[in-house]
């Protein structure tokens, strides 16, 4: 059936330069398959953006980014908002659904420095930024002598703070720097054994609201979803689902297909870093959530559940920055 061919369509956003590129980036796409159809860009602030001064995990974690957009849809006033998926809950709410992940950029974490090329250089005491529990977890397990200190606020934000010598270096997803022009900045990929990403990280996805009877949305977008990055993007929010799917927890799950197979990797491990449970396993790619649960089942064989246990009491304890 040929999808119905819109003719005006809004698309939500956030307001940062990232997110402004990717709903830009999808408008582009979108123009291409459907040239008559006026579309528009709706620019929007989310609590996510507002509140800097708290960790996300303290204030209500990955809804806080998306729910004023989806208030949006739901009110008419947007037909599809685009998110950073690693920023979207692993539960909608009721009533909304993902009709397209887009493909894949560069899944992986970037060291961003002016004075130092990689993490291995950091002298003693050096302060390191970043507010992901999971990047914390890994510095903190493998660079004991480093001091890490939290920091919010989209990436230029990031960025300014690095450049005014706050922070000695900053971990940053390599995706947004490259999709915002500033490769220059990474001095050091991480590679995936050295930081595993987060689910998600370095893909878009294209939230709707779901049974619209006005028009087969999802027809309309299922020419922009990358039938591999879906595959394996599902199999890595599995695993985080299982393990209570918010940024409370240091959790990492990185995926790759090749052709018809899929290799899954995750992580659980502790706020300090002391603690670290990880497992990998290929399997079919046409079954990305069996896939995921078998690696949660490792994980979880691996002690996991004592190491989350050990995380709530962690973040209890930690002070609410
Ligand atoms: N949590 C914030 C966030 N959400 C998505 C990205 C980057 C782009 C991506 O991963 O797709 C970032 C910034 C970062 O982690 O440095």
């Amino acid at each position: 059936m040929t999808p119905q061919q819109p003719s005006r369509l809004i698309i939500a956003s956030r307001e940062s330069r990232l997110a402004m590129w990717q709903a830009e980036h999808v408008r582009a796409q979108l123009s291409l398959l459907y040239p008559q159809c006026s579309i528009e860009i709706l620019g929007m602030t989310t609590r996510g953006d507002q509140i800097l001064d708290r960790a996300l995990s303290k204030v209500g974690g990955k809804g806080l980014f998306v729910k004023e957009l989806e208030v949006a849809m739901a009110e008419g006033r947007a037909d599809l908002a685009v998110h950073s998926l690693k920023d979207v809950p692993m539960d909608l709410p009721d009533g909304f659904e993902l009709a397209a992940v887009l493909e894949r950029e560069d899944p992986r974490d970037a060291f961003v420095s002016n004075d130092y090329a990689s993490l291995d250089e950091l002298p003693p005491g050096a302060v390191v930024g970043t507010s992901s529990l999971r990047r914390q977890s890994l510095i903190a397990a493998r660079y004991p002598h480093l001091v890490i200190k939290p920091l919010r606020g989209n990436l230029d934000t990031r960025l300014g703070k690095l450049d005014r010598g706050d922070y000695a270096a900053i971990i940053l997803a390599a995706a947004g720097l490259k999709r915002l022009g500033l490769p220059e900045r990474i001095r050091t990929t991480l590679t995936p054994e050295e930081s595993l990403p987060a689910a998600g990280q370095g893909a878009m996805a294209i939230e709707i609201v779901s049974g619209r009877t006005d028009i087969d949305l999802r027809a309309v977008l299922a020419p922009l979803n990358h039938a591999a990055t879906e595959q394996a993007v599902r199999a890595e929010r599995k695993v985080s689902k299982v393990f209570g799917g918010s940024c409370q927890i240091p959790l990492a799950a990185f995926a790759t297909v090749v052709g018809d197979s899929m290799h899954l990797t995750a992580m659980v491990a502790t706020p300090d870093g002391k603690r670290t449970a990880r497992a990998e396993l290929s399997g079919a790619a046409h079954a990305p959530e069996a896939l995921g649960q078998q690696v949660s089942d490792l994980l979880g064989q691996q002690d996991a559940h004592a190491i989350l246990a050990a995380c709530k009491v962690q973040a209890d304890a930690a002070p609410d920055v």
